[in-house]
């Protein structure tokens, strides 16, 4: 019988597998080459680190990571070894894109800036990149995308160079895979430099890779004025995070940006789909039917005399409370992994029906620009 070795934070999968394979449930981290040497796949996500000595004398044949990041697989030594490997491209980008709309309600809501007619500069425009500026667009911000892979392929129109993303944005927010090297590195992307060419008022926000972003030039750029405010959700070293830093942060959360009930079940669908086209087994269509519903799935808002500023944030952080991430963080900065863990149900905006009284059209077409699926006008 095939044996697979799957993280067991991978919601939605026990059982899905069983009729067909012999499935073990380990933590991520706690899948080393020992654990692995006589399984024929493994299911993992960003905890596992996927290389020669782990992988070195087993019979892993394919990997699936219920995740969009790669990084902690080594894709040459699998290329070498023959060793297929899948990820999730685009399971969590609704839910980041949802993290970015918390982020600027807070903003706005909690820390009276104002972003309406403000730049947004997205650096990475892939599944989540293109989101943001989708979202960021109907809620009045001017876009600025810096993507030098896809400028290459597609022709610049479109995409500015990262200078001018950088000197022109008044928040910046990095949508980038992790890479070490080469001519697209991101690996500390965000550096001293970077930081000095600034608007000194300047909003970062990372939810990528935390090593996208030197994290000591960043804490100082801080300190010295040099950039506004940060807002993290991933970090070098996790979960061994710079205490200072977090200090300093405006909004600071355990790398659950993707971490949506809707994101993780397509990055599971994913994975469960992956392994059976591969192994021959018949879930090439399959995707889970338990998915909780949110304790409150309406929204009513009375548009009358509101903003439609005061429409969106409300609408947004009734999905999602960012706040209450950023406030278990700060009370527990130990409990990085445990937070993530536990995660509370959170469910994208398709999840949701606002009903909207006395909106005009406009209003409507935003909000749905904005990925509200469900809209009643009443
Ligand atoms: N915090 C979280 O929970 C969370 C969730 C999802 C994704 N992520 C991270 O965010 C990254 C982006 O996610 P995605 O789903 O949009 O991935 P994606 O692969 O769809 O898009 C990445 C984009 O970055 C571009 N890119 C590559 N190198 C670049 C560079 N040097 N400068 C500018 N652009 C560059 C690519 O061309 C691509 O368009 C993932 O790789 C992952 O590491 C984190
Ligand atoms: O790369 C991704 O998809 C995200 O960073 C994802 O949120 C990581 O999730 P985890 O490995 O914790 O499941």
């Amino acid at each position: 019988m095939i044996k697979i070795i799957a993280d067991n934070k991978i919601p939605f999968l026990e059982g899905v597998l069983e009729p067909y394979a012999q499935v073990n449930y380990l933590p991520g981290a706690q899948t080393d080459a020992s654990a692995i040497r006589d399984a024929d796949a493994l299911i993992t996500r960003t905890r596992t680190r996927c290389n020669a000595a782990t992988l070195d004398n087993s019979q892993v044949k394919i990997i699936a990571t219920a995740t969009i990041g790669f990084d902690h697989i080594d894709t040459l030594y699998c290329q070498n070894n023959h060793i297929e490997w899948t990820n999730a491209p685009g399971c969590n980008s609704g839910s980041v894109k949802q993290y970015i709309a918390a982020t600027l309600a807070t903003l706005i809501s909690k820390h009276n800036m104002e972003i309406e007619n403000k730049t947004i500069g997205i650096i990475g425009a892939g599944n989540v990149g293109r989101k943001v500026a989708k979202l960021a667009k109907a809620v009045g911000m001017k876009v600025l995308l810096n993507d030098p892979p896809r400028a290459q392929k597609e022709g610049s129109a479109g995409f500015v160079e990262l200078e001018e993303l950088i000197a022109e944005s008044d928040i910046i927010t990095f949508h980038v895979p992790l890479q070490h090297e080469g001519k697209n590195k991101t690996f500390h992307l965000g550096n001293k430099t970077f930081f000095s060419r600034c608007k000194r008022h300047v909003v970062i926000v990372n939810s990528s890779r935390g090593e996208v972003i030197d994290n000591e030039a960043l804490l100082s750029a801080l300190e010295l004025g040099n950039i506004g405010n940060v807002v993290l959700d991933v970090w070098e070293n996790e979960p061994g995070i710079n205490r200072s830093l977090l200090q300093k942060t405006l909004i600071a959360t355990p790398h659950i940006a993707g971490y949506s009930a809707d994101g993780k079940a397509n990055g599971t669908a994913m994975s469960v789909q992956a392994i059976s086209q591969y192994f021959g087994f018949p879930l090439n269509q399959w995707y889970p039917q338990n998915i909780p519903s949110p304790q409150k799935s309406q929204i009513t808002i009375n548009a009358k005399g509101l903003t439609f500023q005061e429409i969106w944030t409300k609408a947004v952080l009734h999905t999602y409370s960012i706040a209450e991430d950023d406030a278990r963080l700060r009370k527990s900065p130990d409990s990085f992994e445990l937070l993530r863990g536990s995660y509370p149900l959170r469910r994208e905006f398709e999840a949701y029906t606002l009903r909207i009284k006395n909106g005009t059209t406009q209003i409507i077409q935003k909000l749905s620009d904005m990925g509200f699926t469900h809209i009643e006008v009443i």
